[in-house]
């Protein structure tokens, strides 16, 4: 079995008290792996690490073509070790071997946009009135927290250890506690590609415990957050101690709006594609789709034929379609909002149930769901439910439809499905959030900015805007004939 530990200043360490936690494979229900759980202290000596390789360490000084480097050598590595990575976060997650192994490409990529991006500097020097000379520069924010969920457990991490890094910082990564295997690989990766020790430290264990003295600790400059509304608002509090920074990447109860004029198999399939790749657990997810009235009831006869159809089984298995959930307590909670669902009065037209027939017995399996004849204020519409449950609304008109759309406190992604082009930019700009579709769903790119709009988050990851948000900008000004200012009287 795997025995998972800490790696803090370059050295792999169990933690001060001998915590274990068994991590499961979610598609069987047997234990894979023993973590490390850290503790307070552990978190106070990755910090004090941290901050000594910041304060008097090589990487913040490095320069940025010698930093990319590092990146580019991790990159290729993560490449080396891409069979082997799909298959752990296969295991750990339980996310098909397809996704698994998108996620892997796009890490490696991920390190690659940074190693360039940072090798091309932004920046400004001009004249200035009064023979003042200005330059603006950016320069690193220091010891950076990095808190990732499960859902994502290897891309998560990477989409934040990458600018924090190539902007120089040093940093300390703290992984679900559920999902940790991937995050040790990297580490792995990253004490071959031979990081100088200090710059980069991982924390297990609890977000309560390690998160927290992330989040308060007055020597963690910045902290970037990915996961739960909910522990965001927790996070925001504990950080405002020292007024850290903070990026926050959010929940999301995202809208795909479907008009009477959209090509009918195209948005089925991609709305089958926007709620159930990842089994649904996926930020983005398009969990609410919003169908013209005058199409509602053909829409949702194709999309539950079609999801019926869909195989569902452990992610090793190349003919599973969507995996299961990540644990029994998620399975639990997606299960109890179905029922919720039946509850407040809503139409089940698929699935509903957990799967546990044959070799899925003892996973976390749960069939795609979908509801219609739902109202704007029931729960399974307003809350983020986070598996495969697809809610049905209808709209009128145009306006209708926006007004559908933006009634959550959430604001992550949304997508608009018509043949009308102007209609659909007349749509999409008035969706508020932050990541949009016209005619597709869940496309992305590391060249892009990722984030939220309202609840679902603040600042933006990826892109020239993740790397800034690991920035600080500082105006130099240099006065070009230094003489008295003759101000006072002398
Ligand atoms: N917006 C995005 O880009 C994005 C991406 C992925 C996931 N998510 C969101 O993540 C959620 C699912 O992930 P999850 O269940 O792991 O989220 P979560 O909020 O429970 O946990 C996320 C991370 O925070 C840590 N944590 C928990 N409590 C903490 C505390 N008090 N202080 C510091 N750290 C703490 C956890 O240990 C974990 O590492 C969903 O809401 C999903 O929408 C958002
Ligand atoms: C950002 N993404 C889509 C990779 C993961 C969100 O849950």
């Amino acid at each position: 079995m795997m025995q998972l530990t800490m790696y803090i200043d370059g050295k792999w360490k169990n933690p001060s008290k001998d915590n274990k936690r068994d991590i499961i494979n979610p598609a069987n229900g047997e234990v894979i792996a023993e973590a490390a759980e850290g503790t307070a202290e552990d978190a106070k000596e990755a910090i004090s690490q941290a901050k000594r390789a910041f304060q008097d360490g090589e990487w913040p000084e490095m320069a940025p073509a010698e930093r990319a480097e590092y990146l580019y050598r991790i990159a290729a590595k993560l490449d080396e070790n891409h069979d082997e990575l799909t298959r752990l976060e296969t295991l750990d997650n339980g996310k098909t071997h397809t996704e698994a192994s998108f996620d892997v490409t796009e890490a490696a990529d991920c390190f690659r946009y940074y190693a360039g991006l940072i090798r091309a500097p932004e920046g400004q020097a001009v004249d200035a009135p009064e023979s003042t000379h200005t330059m603006v520069v950016h320069e690193p924010v220091g010891v950076c927290g990095l808190i990732v969920p499960w859902n994502f457990p290897l891309l998560m991490s990477v989409w934040k250890m990458a600018p924090a890094l190539a902007a120089g910082n040093t940093v300390i990564l703290k992984p679900s506690e559920i999902t940790p295997v991937t995050a040790v690989k990297l580490f792995e990766i990253f004490d071959e590609a031979g990081l100088p020790d200090g710059v980069a430290n991982l924390l297990l264990g609890h977000g309560a415990v390690v998160g927290n003295e992330l989040a308060t600790s007055h020597d963690v400059d910045k902290i970037s957050f990915t996961g739960g509304t909910e522990t965001g608002r927790a996070i925001m509090k504990s950080a405002a101690g020292n007024l850290k920074k903070i990026s926050l990447e959010l929940g999301g109860k995202s809208p795909n709006i479907v008009f009477q004029d959209a090509d009918l198999d195209t948005a089925v399939d991609h709305a089958l594609f926007g709620i159930y790749f990842g089994a649904g657990q996926v930020c983005s997810s398009g969990s609410r789709i919003l169908v013209e009235e005058s199409i509602h009831d053909v829409f949702v006869e194709r999309f539950a034929e079609r999801a019926k159809k869909i195989t569902v089984g452990p992610g090793s298995d190349p003919a599973s379609e969507m995996g299961p959930l990540v644990s029994e307590d998620h399975m639990n909670k997606v299960l109890s909002y179905i029922a919720k669902g039946k509850e407040e009065g809503a139409n089940l037209v698929c699935g509903g149930n957990r799967v546990q027939t044959g070799a899925l017995k003892d996973g976390y399996f749960v069939e795609p769901t979908a509801f219609t004849d739902t109202t704007e204020t029931m729960r399974i519409v307003q809350e983020e439910i986070f598996g495969p449950v697809a809610v049905f609304q209808t709209f009128k008109d145009e306006q209708d439809a926006i007004r559908v759309a933006n009634n959550t406190d959430y604001g992550l992604a949304g997508s608009v499905f018509t043949q009308d082009s102007a209609k659909a930019l007349r749509v999409i700009k008035k969706v508020r959030a932050g990541i949009t579709w016209v005619n597709t769903y869940h496309t992305n790119f590391n060249d892009f900015p990722w984030g939220g709009y309202k609840q679902s988050g603040i600042g933006r990851g990826l892109g020239k805007y993740g790397l800034e948000e690991f920035q600080e900008v500082k105006q130099i000004n240099i006065n070009l004939q230094p003489e008295p200012t003759g101000w006072f009287s002398e």
